[in-house]
C-alpha cells in the first residue's frame, strides 16, 4: 500500500479534533495544545494547503465553564452548555491563529443546512470562498439548535461529511489514542496496533469500542464509520494522536504517523455523494426482486410497478430509501411524488399514473439520474 502520499499529496484537508483532547479531558480548553495545531495549520497554509477545522469541545468546555462536573442528560442543559463553550472554542481559536496572521470564520451546521440541497451548496460555496480568503474556518455542529434525535450524533460523522462538502484530499481526525487499535487500548493494554488499513473494511468496526474519557462521545466506531464515508469521495482517512508534536507538518511531509485508512478511489459523483451522506430520510420504499434487479442491476429508473409498500411521510423531491423485503436498503433517491400519491399508484403501470392521481408528471418514481444504488452500503 502506498502510504506516504496521503497527506502530502493533499491540497485541502480537514482536520477533527476531539473533546477531550481541546479540553484536557474536561479540565477546561488546552490554550497550548490549540496554538500548537494552530502553528501548524498555519505551516501547512504556507505549503499552499487548505485545511478546514471541525472541533468539538463546546459542551466540555461549556460545563467546564459553569462548573458541572457531570455531563448533563437534560438536552436544555447540555444546549445551554454548548453555547457558553462555543463562545471560548472560538476565542481560543481566534487568537492562536491570529499569532500566525490568519483569520478565522465560525461555521456551525446542522444535518439540516447538510439535507437540504440548497442549503448544502450555500454551505461550500461559502467554505470556498473563506478558503480563498486565506481564512481557517472552524466548524462545528449547531449544538444549540439540535435534539438529540436530529442531530449528527457525533462530531466524526460531521468531519466525514464537511470532508465530502468541501471535497478535500484527506481528513486527518485527532484524538486522545495513537490511532486505531486491534481492540480498546484502555480496556485491552497488549491491543495489537493497526497502522494501515482500507477505510470500509467491515473487520474495523468489530475492533473499535465507545468512547474512552468522559467528555468524547463517539469513540473509535465512529472514526471507522467516518472514514468509510469520507472514503466514498475519494479521501483517505489519517487516525492520529494530537498530542504528537508536529503531527500535520510531519504528515505533509510524508511521514506516516497514526493509523491510515486508505481510500480506494472515489465512488460516486459530488451530487450522488449528497445523496448518499443524508443520515436521516423521511421514508422509505419496499421494492420487489424485479425493481432490485432493475436498478441495481440494468441501471434503470424506478417505476410504480415494483414498489410493494410505502413507508413515512415525504413531499415530491425529498430523498426516500429503496429497500427490499428483508430491509437491506440498495438504492436511495429523489422521488417525484410524495408519500400519498406514491400510495396510490404503487404496484401499478406507469401508463395509469394520469387516471388515477388526474395528472401525470414523469413516468418515472425516481428517476435513474436521480438515484444512487448502495452496492456495499449507504457509507455507515
Ligand atoms: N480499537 C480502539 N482503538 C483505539 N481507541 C479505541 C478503540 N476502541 C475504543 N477506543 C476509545 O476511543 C477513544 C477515543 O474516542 P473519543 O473518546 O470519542 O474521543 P474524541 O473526543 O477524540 O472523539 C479512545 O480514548 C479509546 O479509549
Ligand atoms: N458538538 C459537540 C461535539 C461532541 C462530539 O462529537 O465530541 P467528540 O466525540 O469529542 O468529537 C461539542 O462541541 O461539544
Amino acid at each position: 500500500m502506498n502510504t506516504e502520499s496521503v497527506i502530502a499529496n493533499a491540497s485541502r484537508l480537514v482536520v477533527k479534533v476531539g473533546s477531550s483532547l481541546v479540553t484536557n479531558e474536561g479540565r477546561g480548553l488546552d490554550r497550548e495544545a490549540v496554538a500548537a495545531w494552530a502553528a501548524q495549520i498555519a505551516a501547512l497554509r504556507k505549503l499552499g494547503k487548505e485545511v478546514v477545522l471541525v472541533s468539538s469541545g463546546a459542551v466540555a468546555e461549556g460545563m467546564a465553564r459553569l462548573g458541572w462536573a457531570r455531563r448533563p442528560k437534560n438536552m436544555h442543559q447540555l444546549q445551554a452548555a454548548a453555547a457558553v463553550g462555543q463562545m471560548g472554542l472560538v476565542q481560543a481559536y481566534e487568537t492562536a491563529f491570529a499569532a500566525h496572521g490568519l483569520a478565522t470564520a465560525q461555521i456551525l451546521l446542522t444535518h439540516e443546512d447538510m439535507a437540504d440541497r440548497e442549503r448544502y451548496l450555500n454551505a461550500r460555496t461559502t467554505l470556498y470562498t473563506l478558503l480563498q480568503l486565506g481564512v481557517v474556518p472552524i466548524v462545528n455542529e449547531n449544538d444549540t439548535v439540535v435534539t438529540d434525535e436530529i442531530r449528527f450524533g457525533d462530531n466524526d460523522t460531521l468531519g466525514a461529511l464537511v470532508t465530502n462538502l468541501v471535497e478535500a484530499g484527506a481528513l486527518i481526525i485527532l484524538t486522545d489514542q495513537r490511532g486505531l487499535y486491534s481492540a480498546d487500548p484502555r480496556k485491552h493494554p497488549d491491543a495489537r496496533f493497526v497502522d494501515h488499513a482500507t477505510a470500509g473494511d467491515p473487520e474495523l468496526e468489530a475492533m473499535a469500542g465507545g468512547a474512552g474519557s468522559n467528555v468524547g462521545t463517539g469513540g473509535m466506531l465512529t472514526k471507522i464509520i467516518a472514514a468509510k464515508r469520507a472514503a466514498g469521495s475519494g479521501a483517505s482517512t489519517v487516525i492520529a494522536s494530537g498530542r504528537e508534536p508536529e503531527l500535520l507538518v510531519r504528515l505533509a511531509a510524508g511521514e506516516s504517523i497514526g493509523t491510515t485508512l486508505h481510500a480506494r478511489m472515489a465512488m460516486w459523483s459530488a451530487r450522488k455523494r449528497w445523496l448518499v451522506d443524508h443520515l436521516r430520510l423521511r421514508g422509505r420504499l419496499q421494492i420487489d426482486e424485479g425493481a432490485v434487479r432493475a436498478l441495481c442491476e440494468d441501471g434503470k429508473s424506478l417505476l410504480p410497478i415494483g414498489v410493494v409498500a410505502v413507508e413515512g411521510e415525504f413531499e415530491r423531491g425529498d430523498v426516500v430509501a429503496c429497500h427490499d423485503a428483508s430491509g437491506r436498503e440498495w438504492a436511495r433517491g429523489l422521488i417525484n411524488y410524495s408519500s400519498s400519491d406514491t400510495r396510490r399508484i404503487l404496484r401499478q403501470p406507469s401508463s395509469r399514473i394520469a387516471e388515477i392521481l388526474g395528472s401525470s408528471n414523469e413516468p418515472e418514481l425516481m428517476h435513474r439520474d436521480n438515484l444512487v444504488v448502495l452496492r456495499a452500503g449507504a457509507g455507515g
